[in-house]
């Protein structure tokens, strides 16, 4: 059996030398810093930290980092706005969006923020003014997802902060990278074209799959990458989500088909955000994940931003322990049978 990656995300709330230990010795074996909230060079501090952790709980661990590449954020936020149902925000002045999203917003545009938590409807664009009731509202911060369902936006691969932090990627020990939005195999080769350019060749390739484009290419990006991650956060808003699990069993099948290793990501104990136990449908979803048989499973916002980081890490890797346990159990059942 391929040893299994249990990857956390590093954050402000768990970016603590104690927590990190106690993480690597729960069972974290790897990491994953979103570039979307910080760069490499920010993050020198934490990442001392983390590698410290790591040589004083005896863990090599993988160090993702995950790209920009061509996911659209809202912009930084002075402080967090309360959207209120039913109410009125506007994008664009009260809340920067991405200049791409202008001519991709017609009246009656659905935008989905932050993993589709908060849900607004475009009432009237004025200038740079995108006016959104708010269908779904709640408290938002800084830098989260914006998605536009039914829109095709063409951004780059990569942008100009990416490709510094991927030039910085090897003297802070980062051993792969998260691709987001891969569309098809064309988005793979310029990211390896661009990693070959900055001499980071060595890097391990994670593609996430993160929309529809990503689901139809799968076949032909494999080559491509070194591991495919199923990135439900994103993905979901993808699709009506009864039919999220329906989609991830396909990117599933494919990838045993073609013997490519997939990681299940996102949600997997969201609950644990604000919560020291988890619920039973999830520690439920971690154990099917491994054993169905992803080759990895990551905590996000769990570890990243939640109020019990090292609860939550000892749940997953004791639930993805006791579905590999299964699995060597029925191993040796067969081969004692043969
Ligand atoms: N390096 C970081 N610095 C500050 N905040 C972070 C960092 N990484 C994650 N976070 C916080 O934790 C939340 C959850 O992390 P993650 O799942 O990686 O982000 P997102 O859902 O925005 O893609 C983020 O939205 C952000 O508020
Ligand atoms: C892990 C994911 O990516 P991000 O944190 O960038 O939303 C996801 O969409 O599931």
């Amino acid at each position: 059996m391929e040893k299994l990656e249990i990857y956390g995300t590093l954050g402000p709330a768990c970016a603590n030398k104690e927590i990190l230990k106690q993480m690597f010795f729960s069972g974290m074996n790897g990491i994953r810093l979103n570039l979307s909230h910080v760069n490499l060079t920010d993050s020198q501090e934490w990442l001392t930290i983390l590698h410290e952790a790591a040589e004083e709980a005896n863990v090599e661990p993988k160090l993702l980092i995950d790209m920009k590449g061509p996911e659209l954020r809202i912009g930084k936020l002075d402080k967090p706005i309360h959207l209120i149902e039913g109410g009125i925000v506007c994008l664009g002045t009260e809340i920067a969006v991405p200049e791409q999203v202008y001519g991709h917003v017609p009246v009656g545009q659905r935008i989905l923020l932050d993993d589709g938590k908060f849900l607004l409807e475009v009432q009237e664009v004025k200038g740079k003014n995108i006016i959104c009731k708010v269908l779904h509202g709640g408290e938002l911060t800084s830098r989260k997802s914006l998605a536009l369902p039914q829109q095709h936006i063409q951004m780059p691969v990569l942008t100009p902060s990416d490709m510094e932090n991927l030039r910085l990627a090897k003297k802070y020990g980062i051993t792969g990278i998260m691709q987001p939005f891969v569309r098809n195999a064309e988005d793979l080769k310029a990211l390896k074209q661009i990693v070959r350019e900055l001499d980071a060749e060595s890097l391990e390739i994670y593609a996430k799959i993160e929309n529809m484009d990503g689901v139809r290419h799968l076949t032909e990006l494999l080559p491509y990458c070194d591991h495919i991650v199923i990135a439900r956060g994103d993905l979901g808003n993808a699709m009506p989500l009864y039919e999220l699990p329906m989609v991830q069993k396909h990117i599933q099948d494919i990838c045993h088909a073609y013997h490519k290793p997939y990681m299940v990501v996102t949600q997997m104990l969201h609950s644990m955000m604000t919560q020291p136990t988890p619920t039973r449908s999830e520690v439920s979803d971690i154990f099917y994940a491994v054993y169905h048989g992803a080759s990895g499973i990551m905590l996000t916002g769990e570890t990243a931003a939640g109020a019990y980081p090292k609860e939550a890490m000892s749940f997953f890797a004791q639930t993805a322990r006791s579905a590999q346990n299964v699995l060597k159990r029925e191993a040796a059942n067969q081969k004692n049978q043969h």
